[in-house]
């Protein structure tokens, strides 16, 4: 069994991300990214420093803009038009969720899909389907299909089960799998699914994508499937250091025994997410100024 580093496959990324960033600087260009953040969820607080931490490691200018929870939809389009024209911000990303009161497709609409380094805006979407690599996808699943890739996994003629639907990782997962890049034959299944422990014994890749701690058992799994777990979910622990523990989607310690290859929570897919949204940013970068 293969437990797939996502530490060191993001490691790797950014080690390309950062020669590109070099190169680009050399030319007179800094690639910069802009993280909005609305309100104080203690997650997205993490996971957005961690996003201006990596840009100030890599050399690229970052902004950060955070508004209160109780911020207008106006206020935030307005903070996302001022982004669209200032020429140093080449990436624009709206950390999510947003609070309930914030219309969310609304915002990544007002987003020039040009600087849509998340690959939600409906243009992206368009592209990610009809298989046109100028466009951005969403970084978790670009994320996935870069740990497939470096596990050595053949994806062409597999049957893959995404679980899980979401703009954010389900729909992308299954066009990327089903992508000539990768030929798999792809199933998306969710909460109504039926026989959902019998329709993941017959893949040969599962991603779990649900949001359910250790919703996939062994059951699920076949013997010598590969298990793509992409579940973040926090689960109280009075003897952890945090106060909770971070668990995915998958019963690691039952699932891993019976896999090909497995990824790990936390250090799988999770690192690949801020690696590819680097990626993501250069790439922007590089569209708009022609380097
Ligand atoms: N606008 C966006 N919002 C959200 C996205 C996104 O891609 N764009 N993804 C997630 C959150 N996320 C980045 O934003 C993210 C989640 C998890 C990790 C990560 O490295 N996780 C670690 C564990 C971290 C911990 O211990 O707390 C791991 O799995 O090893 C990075 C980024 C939802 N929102």
């Amino acid at each position: 069994m293969q437990i797939i580093d996502g530490k060191l496959v993001a490691s790797q990324v950014l080690e390309e991300v950062k020669g590109d960033i070099d190169r680009l600087k050399a030319a007179g260009i800094t690639p910069g990214l802009a993280v909005v953040l609305v309100g104080d969820d203690p997650a997205s607080q993490v996971y957005v420093n961690s996003k201006v931490k990596k840009c100030g490691e890599l050399g690229m200018h970052s902004r950060k803009i955070v508004l209160p929870a109780d911020a207008s939809q106006e206020e935030l389009l307005e903070v996302i038009r001022e982004l669209n024209a200032d020429a140093s911000i080449h990436g624009i990303l709206v950390q999510s969720p947003p609070p309930p009161h914030i219309d969310e497709a609304a915002v990544v609409l007002e987003i020039d899909p040009a600087k849509d380094v998340d690959g939600f805006h409906p243009e992206n979407v368009a592209k990610l389907v009809m298989e046109d690599e100028s466009g951005f996808v969403p970084c978790t699943p670009l994320g996935c299909i870069r740990l497939l890739k470096a596990a050595g996994i053949e994806t062409a003629g597999a049957n893959a089960v995404v679980i899980g639907r979401s703009m954010i990782v389900g729909k992308p997962m299954a066009h990327l799998l089903m992508s000539k890049q990768s030929n798999a034959t792809v199933t998306v299944a969710h909460s109504r699914t039926k026989n959902l422990p019998e329709l993941c014994r017959s893949a040969d890749i599962i991603v779990a994508a649900i949001g359910r701690p250790s919703f996939v058992t062994a059951e699920f799994v076949k013997d010598g499937a590969v298990v793509i777990d992409v579940g973040i979910n926090r689960v109280e622990d009075a003897s952890a250091k945090r106060g909770y523990r971070i668990v995915g989607d998958v019963a690691y310690d039952e699932v891993a025994p019976r896999c090909r290859a497995i990824t790990p929570v936390p250090g799988g897919v999770g690192p690949m997410t801020i690696a590819m949204l680097m990626a993501n940013t250069v790439k922007a970068c590089r569209q708009q100024t022609g380097a």
